[in-house]
């Protein structure tokens, strides 16, 4: 409060001339990437398909039990910071979906208003779709898994119709008026991906941060991590590294450019973050 009156009543003085006097500049510097908005995400927690380690993509698989469990401490680990919001987002799948329910449930607001997009969903893992990781590194190599997993524009092979998940992904009435046929994925690299999810996050999410809401985004460990990298300007070697955890909100706080003041905040205790990210990169070992 202090700090942002200090702020204001600086930048309202006639002729602040900041970058002439080192100590204003200073001051400016620190007051200019003071935190004006900020956003929470939260990859939904453990799915069915997580948990018997395979390729999900597009498949709508539904959350384990432990997925509900994990959706519930994210939901109250917001509750206990205090956080409330005016809008929230998430993908077309459900595991997306039900996590964010279980959140807002657990925050007492299961009336918020909530925008579902086709734009948020997973990458699309092509013809990988339904594999175990553990069993594709074993037969693969696990560098190869890593590549597939992990690298920036290397996408999977495609799905063809000869797919067991083909008709049930492309035929699926949730997709009736978007994608075009045009866009509809076959694969997706995260380079792809990003190109899907940024339009939504710049023309969509965006204006809304701005107009001042407090928004939660429930999404995915690929589509999250493709709005992370652009956030944070992440190089493509950088991404690679960054495994999200399943069910541990995040938070950013952004300045008045939507760049974030500081680094991405788990609210969970770092041992727990620390394992949970390691146990995700560790999916693609063979066993
Ligand atoms: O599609 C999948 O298998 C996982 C991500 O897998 P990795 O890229 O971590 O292998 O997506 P999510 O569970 O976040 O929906």
């Amino acid at each position: 409060m202090l700090c942002r009156h200090v702020y204001r009543r600086l930048f309202s003085l006639n002729n602040f001339q900041p970058v002439k006097n080192p100590v204003l500049f200073t001051v400016f510097r620190y007051f200019a990437r003071m935190a004006k908005y900020e956003v929470i995400m939260i990859r939904h927690g453990e799915s069915a398909w997580n948990k018997e380690n395979r390729f999900c993509g597009w498949f709508d698989a539904d959350l384990s039990e432990a997925g509900i469990e994990e959706a519930k401490r994210g939901g109250q680990a917001l509750k206990s910071d205090g956080h409330k919001f005016d809008l929230a987002y998430t993908s077309v799948l459900q595991r997306a979906q039900k996590t964010l329910a279980t959140v807002l449930k657990e925050i007492g607001q299961e009336d918020l208003p909530v925008v579902k997009t086709w734009r948020l969903n997973e990458r699309h893992y092509g013809a990988l779709t339904g594999l175990n990781k553990a069993e594709t590194a074993a037969k693969h190599g696990e560098e190869q898994v890593q590549i597939w997993r992990r690298s920036y524009d290397i996408p999977p092979p495609p799905m063809e119709e000869s797919h067991p998940y083909y008709k049930l992904i492309v035929d699926d009435e949730r997709y009736k008026d978007e994608p075009s046929k045009e866009e509809f994925p076959m694969y997706e690299s995260l380079k792809l991906t990003i190109a899907r999810t940024l339009p939504f996050w710049n023309d969509v999410i965006c204006p809304q941060i701005k107009a001042g809401k407090k928004i939660l985004i429930a999404a995915h460990g690929n589509s999250l991590r493709g709005i992370v990298k652009h956030l944070e300007g992440m190089s493509e070697e950088a991404i690679m590294q960054l495994n999200l955890p399943t069910g541990i909100p995040f938070v950013y706080e952004l300045d008045e450019n939507l760049k974030p003041t500081g680094p991405m905040k788990f609210l969970g205790d770092e041992e727990t973050v620390k394992k949970a990210m390691e146990a995700v990169a560790a999916q693609g070992k063979a066993k």
